[in-house]
């Protein structure tokens, strides 16, 4: 049987979105996702992504398979295309502009904007150690600035929990950080059961940060929208950002506010529709 995907990506962070609303079990398994994923032997992503049925009173339920095959809870560039992806399915039977979606890291908001972009209500980040998951200290206490041995060096690192686990480290200048060598390294820490995305980050400004990221089970990609979430909670926390800056990441810039009123991330970014095909 065919399988018709469509490729998007957010930022360069690019994914094989496939239709699976009419079962609650992904059409493909992780070893097919591994194989889909490969740039040279497959169609080329970061992740396969499945718009499934909702759960728990939602309009939809996302799941997403890294590259590696592994299954994260979350995905921020991912939640983004999966909202466009939705209203191109839905075309004209489409209600409303904004969808409730059941994602194994909890209730996302994507929303649609008149500009073509998507904002995300990315939810209540999660601070204490315990919740990361980190062994760095003790699960009731926030992991803030706290030193990390990697690669020889000591890192200080500030933990932050978006749906999925990140790793934040505020360095001079991203460009000279060797994250092939050391993104690894931090993924699989034993401080880190669940293994960890990393993130370095260069505050140009208060309000204009660069970041560079190694992504849990995909390696370095061009932009991550959880990530940028993490790192402006990471600089509001350590002081360094206002709570509205832009990240920039390789692929271009998101722009993330910490709302002062509700406690909740919002992201704004863009999703593109790369082209469609069948898997047979
Ligand atoms: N690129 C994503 C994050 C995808 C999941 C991540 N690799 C993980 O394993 O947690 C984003 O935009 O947030």
């Amino acid at each position: 049987m065919a399988i018709e995907f469509t490729k998007y990506h957010g930022l360069g962070n690019d994914f094989i979105l496939i239709d699976n609303r009419s079962s609650s079990e992904p059409v493909i398994t992780q070893e097919q996702a591994v194989k889909l994923c490969d740039r040279h032997f497959g169609i080329g992503a970061d992740g396969v992504i499945f718009a499934l049925p909702g759960e728990n009173g939602t309009d939809y339920t996302m799941r997403i398979f890294n590259s590696d095959g592994s299954e994260p809870e979350m995905c921020g560039n991912g939640i983004r295309c999966l909202g466009a992806f939705l209203a191109d399915l839905e075309g004209d039977a489409k209600k409303s502009d904004q969808y409730r979606i059941h994602t194994l890291g909890g209730v996302m908001t994507p929303q649609l904007m008149p500009d073509g972009q998507v904002k995300v209500d990315m939810g209540i980040p999660r601070l204490l150690a315990g919740e990361i998951p980190t062994t760095i200290n003790p699960a009731n206490e926030k992991v803030i600035n706290q030193p990390l041995e990697v690669a020889g060096k000591t890192w200080d690192v500030t933990c932050v929990n978006m749906g999925n686990p990140h790793c934040i480290t505020f360095v001079e200048d991203v460009a000279t950080i060797p994250l092939e060598i050391i993104g690894p390294q931090f993924e699989h820490h034993p401080v880190f059961p669940q293994r960890i995305n990393t993130e370095f980050i260069q505050v140009v400004r208060p309000d204009y940060v660069k970041m560079r990221v190694w992504e849990r089970g995909a390696g370095i990609t061009l932009a991550c929208g959880t990530g940028a979430c993490a790192s402006l909670v990471a600089g509001v926390l350590t002081q360094r950002c206002d709570r509205k800056a832009t990240v920039e990441l390789p692929g271009g810039p998101l722009l993330i506010e910490w709302s002062q009123i509700d406690q909740r991330l919002y992201m704004t970014g863009p999703a593109e529709r790369v082209f469609t095909g069948k898997i047979d």
